[in-house]
């Protein structure tokens, strides 16, 4: 066991507002950890307590066996939600400031091409699209060469192209030995990356394993489902759930699939069928708790 992050009984409260439950977290060297949960869950929040730049009203954070404050700063790269650079400095001139905050830091061409910004470019930040600013905000983060690395929700606004490209920045990095806390919104993303994902809500961490274990223990059965104008009674099944997608039924036996459509009177049209597997988006929708991001 070589824990970079080692975290118990992490409570914080904002006024009636419980943004932290009693959280344990271990996160191992080399590890990226997934952290997911509905908006106001406790994810930001929980990375700032552990990163020591807010204090928790409970509860006790280890990193690299030190307490947060005690940590050498450039042993740890962190990219808030929300964070707004000096914007009238272009991609290499911002990242040579914040890379001149340390040294050693790494080379700014180096970085600014890891996350796909051309480091010559003589645009602005202001100037930039919102997907390459985030590209920008990302390599703020790497240009220290962190052995810790607590990113929030890296990829909002970077296109399919980026967010691969930038999945595999972390997976490189976790091959160097870089611990990664990855905090997102994209069930890909964490369940492409991640080794293991919590899910947070209302402030506790609900569930924790690796991405598959969690889709087999929460994410419930595979999915038919059937593009038809029949109506649900028309299968003569249980579980039928008429959907936008069409009729949709659970834990069906491949083998039968013939049998089961066969059901379906002539005079309605069967237009396609659809096989679907649980995935992590699954086991978000049945941890988060019904009603909780609407009421935040
Ligand atoms: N400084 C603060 N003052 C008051 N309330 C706060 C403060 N910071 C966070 N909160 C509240 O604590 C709860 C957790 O917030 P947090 O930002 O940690 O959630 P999150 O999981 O990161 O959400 P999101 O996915 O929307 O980014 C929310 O209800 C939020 O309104």
């Amino acid at each position: 066991m070589d824990a970079v992050v080692d975290a118990t009984g992490l409570a914080k409260r904002f006024g009636e507002t419980v943004a932290l439950d009693d959280v344990d977290l271990t996160i191992e060297r080399g590890e990226i950890y997934g952290l997911i949960g509905p908006n106001g869950a406790g994810k930001t929040t929980l990375a700032r307590v552990l990163l020591g730049t807010l204090a928790p009203d409970a509860g006790q954070v280890r990193l690299f066996g030190q307490s947060p404050d005690a940590v050498d700063p450039a042993r740890i790269g962190y990219l808030p939600q929300s964070f707004d650079p000096h914007d009238r400095l272009t991609p290499a001139e911002l990242l040579a400031y914040y890379g001149g905050l340390y040294e050693g830091a790494q080379s700014v061409a180096d970085v600014l091409a890891t996350v796909g910004i051309d480091p010559a470019t003589t645009t602005r930040y202001a100037d930039l699209s919102g997907g390459e600013q985030r590209r920008v905000c990302v390599a703020t983060a790497l240009v220290n060469d962190p052995d810790l690395l607590v990113v929030d929700e890296p990829t909002t606004g970077i296109d399919p192209a980026g967010r691969r490209a930038l999945r595999e920045v972390f997976t490189d990095l976790r091959a160097a030995g870089t611990t990664v806390l990855l905090s997102t919104h994209d069930m890909n993303e964490a369940e492409a990356v991640a080794d293991r994902v919590g899910m947070l809500a209302n402030g506790r961490l609900v569930a924790e394993d690796a991405p598959d274990a969690l889709v087999a223990a929460h994410g419930g059965a595979s999915r038919l489902t059937i593009q038809t104008d029949a109506p649900p009674d028309a299968l003569d099944r249980q579980s039928v759930e008429q959907t936008e997608e069409g009729l949709q039924i659970p834990a069906v036996d491949p083998t039968r699939i013939g049998a089961i459509v066969d059901r379906i009177d002539d005079a309605y049209r069967v237009e396609g069928l659809t096989w679907t597997d649980p995935d992590l988006e699954d086991v978000y929708l049945a941890l988060a708790e019904p009603g909780q991001e609407a009421s935040r």
